[in-house]
């Protein structure tokens, strides 16, 4: 390959020579294994097999030829997949390159998701999970002193090269080495850019952003980049994904610090390390929102874990209680009362109720449905009701007392279908508008169980005995924050002795009720001695981002737990409006030119609630890229998602934009503080404040001076 690299250095030229000429010999050891491994006995019977069918299709009537081809297809799959077996995949063999000198002189290494050697080549490709080599790659910088057990010997030497290198397509298009940073152009020629994480990941030209326009370039193209975080996780966060593989281990930062990047790769390095003991199939990942599992699922695969399974926290506590109690289905209520959920999921109900039920005293009183009946008798009792009101310090209102009693007393009243069961002719049974008679009315609720009461059902159980749930090998609870007690004392059932787990989380994107603190998550999962660790560098967000999210949170942003930005970044725009028609009409507007300059960009516009979100659909609704996410179902496609801030913990976009920030919508209270910060740092590039009539007071008063208009 030859290049013309006006305005390189000496020293860069000789560098991309370098690793080109390392990819091409790694290309060759890998296409000659391929060869090597073609001729083994089951490849030998497969290719026998292609040229059968080859030779029958000649001769074959046309009517069969379909069926022919078919089987050829498959057999040409099969063995392509023989013989790329344990192979690593020559469009991106590897994502690093090391070269240490120790005793024995230089010796190169690569980094990449197979191990594979060819010593004879001189070409040594390392998993990344295999210690000692992956210690020393993400420990040390280029030009370090290292000093590493390898295997029963203390290795010494010194970190000569440390290089990122990103190929795609089998072509070598990056090389990172330090803060110097080559990129390969379509034509072929290199040049030296400046070192900037961001265009790394998304491959944006990135250019000039101001706060008026939307768009910074990022979204221009995009690079399949199949090694993606991995190559780049830092000293602290790959410390983390060590942890010795059956201590518990707890996972702090702010948002963007990368909590789940470590929990998944760690899951990845106890899988490699220890198979036996950690199977995929009893690895579980727990989650509480319907868009970070799908998120969640889509990481996983490239680690090569694509058999842990991935479970909302509703699913989850639903077929757990299912097999807990061994029934086939559970009738659930449609919505729990908001005020009710918060008083079912808050420690203080925790502490109270084993004194006010007991355990149950024998087996038979242990089915749901009396059990239900105990739990209903607790609920309908006022003054136990005040007494756990008493004990939330001021967390929970004493309107709650009212809602669990109203609604508790709808769930035990008589279903209507009994009631009328004189009613002979269940064509009287069914409304005009063809539904059963008690659907849309309270009568729906009879009988019914509510979601939030699945965990403390579980947690009575428990204290006559064993839940008879099978255990799992590991479990991670992805926005730990948002478990409540109860939960956690099923998912330590789970465990059962091997407590191995990892828990990641932020207090501060709490948005469900029910968090009672670390130490007493930590308590009630039975892992005090949890290994802790808090990410400290906010990847995800821009400076300006981080800094908008602190002040929104008030005084409940801490010094000590803020992660800082790891670059600065576009301005946020602030857009301020006399009515809402106006603002989204300029909305809709600037959507359009985005998607038609950026037409790879991930655009995430977050409303306040579904009814708000439905409101600004409406102006991009006949748009092909604008898409309506309900209920957390994203495609991660490029384009516009329009969804609400109850849709997108975890999750991440290039550009956001929050179209509604008024008084009215975001007002001043703690909850809502943190349910904002949620939605603005899910900004990767550029975040536009948008709203019209009275402007929430959440927003710092500067930000009419940003304002551009
Ligand atoms: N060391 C790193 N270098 C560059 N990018 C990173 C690094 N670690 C994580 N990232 C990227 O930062 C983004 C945020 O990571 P991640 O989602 O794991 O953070 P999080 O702390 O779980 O976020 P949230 O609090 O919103 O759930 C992702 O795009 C991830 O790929």
């Amino acid at each position: 390959m030859t290049h013309a690299t006006h305005a390189l250095a000496e020293a860069d030229q000789a560098l991309i020579t370098e690793e080109e000429a390392l990819l091409s010999r790694v290309q060759q050891a890998l296409e000659a294994a391929r060869q090597k491994a073609g001729r083994t006995q089951e490849n030998r019977l497969l290719v026998a097999q292609l040229q059968a069918l080859r030779e029958d299709a000649a001769t074959a009537a046309e009517a069969d030829l379909p069926h022919l081809f078919f089987q050829m297809d498959q057999t040409r799959a099969l063995l392509d997949r023989q013989e790329s077996a344990n192979l690593p995949d020559a469009q991106a063999p590897y994502f690093a390159h090391l070269r240490l000198v120790g005793e024995a002189g230089p010796r190169d290494y690569l980094l990449g998701r197979t191990t594979f050697a060819d010593v004879g080549a001189g070409v040594r490709v390392i998993d990344w999970r295999f210690a000692p080599i992956a210690r020393v790659f993400y420990s040390y910088e280029e030009g370090d002193a290292f000093e590493e057990q390898f295997g029963e010997r203390l290795s010494e030497g010194t970190v000569e090269v440390r290089r990122l290198v990103v190929i795609e397509k089998g072509v070598l298009t990056r090389i990172i080495s330090g803060a110097r940073v080559l990129e390969r152009a379509a034509d072929g020629t290199w040049r030296s850019v400046g070192r900037d994480f961001t265009s790394l990941q998304a491959g944006g030209a990135g250019t000039a952003a101001r706060p008026g326009a939307l768009g910074t370039g990022k979204g221009v193209r995009r690079v399949e980049d199949v090694f993606g975080v991995t190559a780049l996780l830092d000293a602290e966060q790959y410390e983390a994904v060590t942890v010795e593989s059956g201590q518990p281990l707890l996972v702090l930062g702010s948002a963007g610090s990368g909590k789940t990047t470590v929990a998944l790769h760690r899951l990845a390095k106890i899988a490699f390390d220890d198979a036996e003991r950690f199977p995929q199939s009893r690895m579980k990942l727990i989650v509480p929102e319907e868009g970070l599992a799908r998120l969640s699922r889509r990481l996983l695969a490239p680690l090569g874990l694509g058999r842990v399974t991935v479970e909302t926290r509703d699913a989850w506590l639903l077929a757990t209680a299912r097999s807990a109690f061994n029934l086939p289905g559970i009738k659930l209520s449609p919505e729990t009362p908001p005020l009710a959920a918060r008083f079912k999921r808050h420690p203080a109900l925790r502490r109270a109720l084993l004194e006010r039920i007991g355990a149950p005293k024998t087996e038979a009183g242990t089915t749901l449905e009396r059990l239900h009946r105990r739990l209903a008798d607790a609920y309908l009792d006022r003054s136990f009701l005040e007494e756990v009101v008493r004990a939330a310090k001021g967390e929970l209102p004493l309107t709650a007392i009212d809602e669990v009693l109203e609604h508790t007393r709808l769930q035990r009243s008589t279903p209507l279908s009994k009631e009328l069961k004189d009613i002979t002719d269940p064509d009287r049974l069914i409304t005009v508008d063809g539904k059963s008679i008690d659907e849309d009315t309270p009568y729906a609720l009879a009988g019914t169980v509510d979601l939030e009461d699945l965990p403390i059902l579980m947690f009575l159980k428990a204290q006559q005995g064993p839940l008879g749930l099978e255990r799992l090998a590991h479990v991670v609870l992805d926005e730990a924050e948002d478990f409540s007690l109860f939960e956690l004392f099923v998912v330590r059932r789970l465990l059962g002795k091997g407590r191995s787990c990892t828990l990641a989380g932020d207090e501060l994107q709490q948005t469900d009720a029910g968090f009672a603190g670390w130490p007493e998550a930590l308590d009630e999962l039975g892992i005090r001695d949890a290994a802790t660790c808090r990410l400290q560098v906010s990847y995800r967000c821009p400076a300006p981002v981080v800094e908008l999210a602190r002040r929104v949170l008030g005084t409940q942003a801490k010094a000590e737990s803020a992660s800082r930005p790891q670059r600065p970044g576009a301005p946020v725009g602030f857009h301020h409006f006399p009515v809402e028609a106006q603002a989204q009409l300029f909305i809709g507007e600037a959507l359009r030119d985005l998607v038609a300059r950026e037409p790879h960009a991930s655009v995430g516009v977050i409303a306040s609630s579904p009814e708000s979100a439905d409101a600004v659909y409406r102006v991009v609704a006949d748009q092909s890229w604008a898409r309506r996410v309900k209920d957390g179902e994203f495609s991660f496609e490029p384009g516009v998602d329009v969804t609400d801030v109850g849709s997108v913990k975890g999750l991440e976009f290039d550009y956001v934009i929050l179209p509604d920030v008024t008084a009215r919508a975001w007002p001043v209270d703690d909850e809502t503080r943190r349910r904002l910060h949620v939605a603005i740092t899910r900004t990767s590039h550029q975040l536009w404040v948008v709203s019209s009539g009275a402007r929430s007071h959440l927003i710092p008063r500067e930000a009419d001076a940003a304002a551009p208009r």
